[in-house]
């Protein structure tokens, strides 16, 4: 058998200090296990892969700390876990109930973690309830769900909750980078990045994105090989079909999008990634606004050069262009050329914005 585990897996932080961020979150747990001041309920709110279970566990772990070295089994942790998005069932909960009664034989608490607690089925919420409203001391209820909004208000009076947030892009890519080093893997910084964009705020998506890419990659992460295994239309595409446009070259223009449609991509993403483009190279012209560029070192340097080219009333109307285009394309009979319109329309722009050529000859 492979002794391979996955990053998720191998690096889930085993200590409050080792959650990346959620730092609101983790000190407000902090304070309030120094001041005895925890909840017997706790709600774990946000989105999917922020960190909510790993945190429980962590809590439960630290609340049934011992000094001896050898007690750090998961056993002694008296962590208790029901996944109520496969075990929604009055028995499933009658059987947690059934454990909450009995205080722990290691430790001083048992730990009862629900996860996706807005799963379970209105009766199962009721047998509950009762146990939520008068839990015995050793008994700590950590739910989690990633939909606050379908917690009944009765469940939702009795927690402390905890909000987690969505991870920002910079806190990713420097985790991508620390596992990266420890795993020996080459990488380029905007590979990184791109992939830290990708993930969406979760930072388990990035590291099985990551993972995935590692063993295609044959351990070395390219931003040629990220964007494509990951069907990302890259930089180098937008920053080329705006040089054509700059230079009024709408055949080419034509000839890269049509390329673009050949390899499998999405006309509308495509549009509204130029849209995004025409952004970053606004932002990217001014010092005052260079940090809303949300790029990897190397694409930032082609951004503030592109950037230079470029006459600011240019970008807002091509990017009004693709912002109106992005709007028609749905209704549009014809989406192919609902695009192209746009690209002969950037194409005709002059440096000032003003229409250069009518026809594309
Ligand atoms: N804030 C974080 N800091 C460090 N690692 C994290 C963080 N969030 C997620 N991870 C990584 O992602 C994995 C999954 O995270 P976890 O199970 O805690 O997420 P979750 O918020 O409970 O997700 P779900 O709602 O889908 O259950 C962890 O094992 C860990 O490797």
């Amino acid at each position: 058998m492979s002794d391979y585990i996955v990053s998720a897996r191998k690096y889930r932080p085993q200590t409050f200090d080792q959650v990346v961020g959620q730092e609101a979150i983790v000190t407000t747990l902090e304070h309030a296990l120094a001041s005895n001041k925890l909840a017997q309920a706790l709600l774990f709110c946000g989105p999917r892969g922020v960190g909510k279970t790993t945190c429980a566990r962590i809590l439960a772990r630290t609340i049934n700390e011992t000094d001896n070295p050898n007690d750090d089994n998961d056993f002694a942790f008296n962590i208790f876990e029901l996944d109520a998005a496969s075990n929604n069932s009055v028995d499933d909960i009658r059987n947690l109930i059934d454990q909450v009664r009995f205080p722990p034989q290691v430790g001083n608490y048992k730990v009862f973690v629900i996860d996706e607690v807005h799963m379970l089925s209105t009766s199962a919420f009721n047998a509950f309830l009762k146990t939520l409203e008068e839990p015995p001391a050793h008994a700590i209820f950590i739910l989690a769900t990633t939909e606050k909004h379908k917690i009944l208000p009765t469940i939702l009076s009795r927690c402390q909750i905890y909000d987690f947030k969505s991870i920002g892009i910079p806190d990713i890519k420097n985790h991508l980078e620390k596992i990266a080093k420890k795993e020996g893997v080459t990488y380029e910084d905007d590979a990184l990045h791109l992939i830290a964009q990708k993930a969406d705020g979760a930072l388990r998506d990035a590291l099985s994105i990551f993972d995935r890419l590692v063993t295609f990659g044959e351990g070395s992460l390219t931003l040629e090989g990220v964007s494509d295994t990951l069907n990302v239309l890259d930089y180098d595409t937008y920053f080329a079909i705006t040089d054509a446009c700059l230079e009024n070259k709408i055949p080419e223009a034509l000839h890269i999008f049509d390329k673009i449609l050949r390899k499998g991509y999405d006309a509308q993403l495509f549009i509204s990634g130029l849209g995004g483009h025409f952004r970053d190279l606004l932002v990217s012209q001014h010092p005052q606004t260079i940090e809303l560029l949300d790029v990897g070192e190397n694409t930032k340097a082609k951004y503030i050069e592109q950037g230079k080219k470029c006459m600011p009333q240019f970008l807002m109307d091509a990017l009004d262009i693709c912002n109106q285009a992005d709007i028609n394309y749905r209704a549009s009979k014809n989406q192919r050329l609902t695009v192209e319109i746009a690209l002969m329309q950037i194409g005709s722009l002059t440096q000032q914005g003003q229409p250069k050529k009518k026809s594309i000859a």
